[in-house]
């Protein structure tokens, strides 16, 4: 190991040479341009060493010689910023909601397509707030597909899925799906059966006539993951770990994937992605019997949370304003319906939204 002091940070930083020298930033090493590493790994020599090292006077940057001749320079800041430990201090955004605090804040939720559509200050406020809450609301969009697609373009790139990049759905049968009817929908997160789920959701309802009901639902994922952490850590435990197979069936599609129910960073122990839909899940044969118990009771525990009425934030969507909500966090659902109702919408992917909140400086 070798050993650097920080001044900054009155810290000593304990180093493995190999990890630092694949960390040259020199113009032999690294694409600055491109941010691309130049060299393949087994052209390191596998016992590379530091012969001589200094810190320059004003404590920023460490230079050091290396036992092929090689020199290197590096930015403190850098190194530090670079270490496993540091990557837990860093700030999530994300801030756990119920409906009544949802409420109290539904004013920063909302953004004229207008103000979207001419000012880049109003698109970053939007994305933060989607990265803070998981939702948002663009209004006064014109009632159909085109704009809604226009909207949503505006910020992001529109995911493919062979429910179409815009998808128009209403209870016509076009898919093999309880959401192309007029039934109540439980809260779920969509693509379960996908390997790579969307990462946002986009929903504007463009009519509803003569009939009652299909009101939509939202419910914070996150707020109930952390309720059930905090109360039943056993439970959460179990959720985190046992996957669940989902399946998709129609015709010309087979669609299959596993995963928990709550997925966490292996490193930061954060909440990274929830998964729920109790009608998409294939045969459960991912767990030993003797463990089915356990695994029941936790699930029902955590649907008893997501489902607690404080918990719920419902709202009759006017044809007019669009919704946006994250499909890694935040549960929807819809009441059934009478009438004739029309939704139109689309998906994200996830490294499209997260993309876009990095270049606009929100996340890291
Ligand atoms: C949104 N759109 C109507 C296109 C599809 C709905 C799919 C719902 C499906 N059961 C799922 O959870 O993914
Ligand atoms: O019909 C709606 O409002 C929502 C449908 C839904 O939940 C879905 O498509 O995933």
């Amino acid at each position: 190991m070798f050993e650097i002091k920080c001044e900054k940070k009155n810290e000593i930083l304990k180093l493995n040479q190999f990890w630092l020298r694949d960390h040259c930033r020199c113009l032999q090493c690294y694409n600055q341009v491109t941010k691309q590493r130049k060299y393949n790994l087994l052209d390191l020599p596998e016992d590379i060493a530091v012969k001589d090292w200094h810190n320059t006077e004003d404590g920023k940057l460490l230079k050091v010689k290396w036992n092929d001749g090689h020199c290197s320079e590096y930015d403190l800041d850098f190194i530090y910023n670079s270490q496993m430990d540091n990557i837990k201090l860093r700030n999530d955004l994300r801030m756990p909601w119920k409906s009544s605090e949802i409420l109290s804040k539904e004013n920063d939720l909302k953004f004229k397509l207008s103000h979207v559509v001419s000012s880049e200050d109003c698109v970053k406020s939007l994305v933060k707030a989607l990265v803070q809450y998981g939702i948002v609301f663009i209004e006064q969009v014109p009632a159909n597909t085109t704009m809604t697609e226009m909207a949503i373009r505006r910020i992001f790139p529109i995911m493919k899925t062979f429910f179409g990049e815009m998808f128009t759905f209403s209870d016509a049968p076009d898919h093999a799906d309880t959401a192309y009817s007029k039934d109540y929908l439980g809260p779920h997160t969509d693509n379960t059966y996908f390997c790579d789920a969307a990462g946002l959701q986009v929903l504007h309802c463009l009519q509803h006539l003569n009939g009652t009901g299909g009101e939509n639902f939202f419910i914070d994922g996150l707020n109930a993951a952390y309720e059930l952490k905090n109360f039943h850590p056993e439970f959460f435990d179990i959720l985190t770990k046992v996957s669940i197979p989902a399946e998709y069936i129609e015709t010309g599609q087979y669609h299959k994937h596993s995963a928990p129910l709550i997925r966490t960073d292996s490193i930061t122990g954060d909440i990274i992605q929830l998964r729920l839909n109790v009608y998409d899940r294939a045969m459960f044969n991912t767990l030993p019997q003797r463990d089915m118990q356990k695994f029941y009771e936790s699930f029902r525990k955590f649907l008893q949370i997501i489902q607690n009425p404080a918990n719920k934030w419902c709202m009759k969507l006017q044809p007019g304003t669009i919704v946006i909500f994250d499909n890694w966090r935040v549960y929807h659902g819809r009441h059934s319906y009478t009438g004739h109702r029309t939704m139109t919408g689309c998906y994200v992917q996830r490294t499209d939204f997260r993309s876009k909140a990095r270049v606009l400086g929100i996340i890291d």
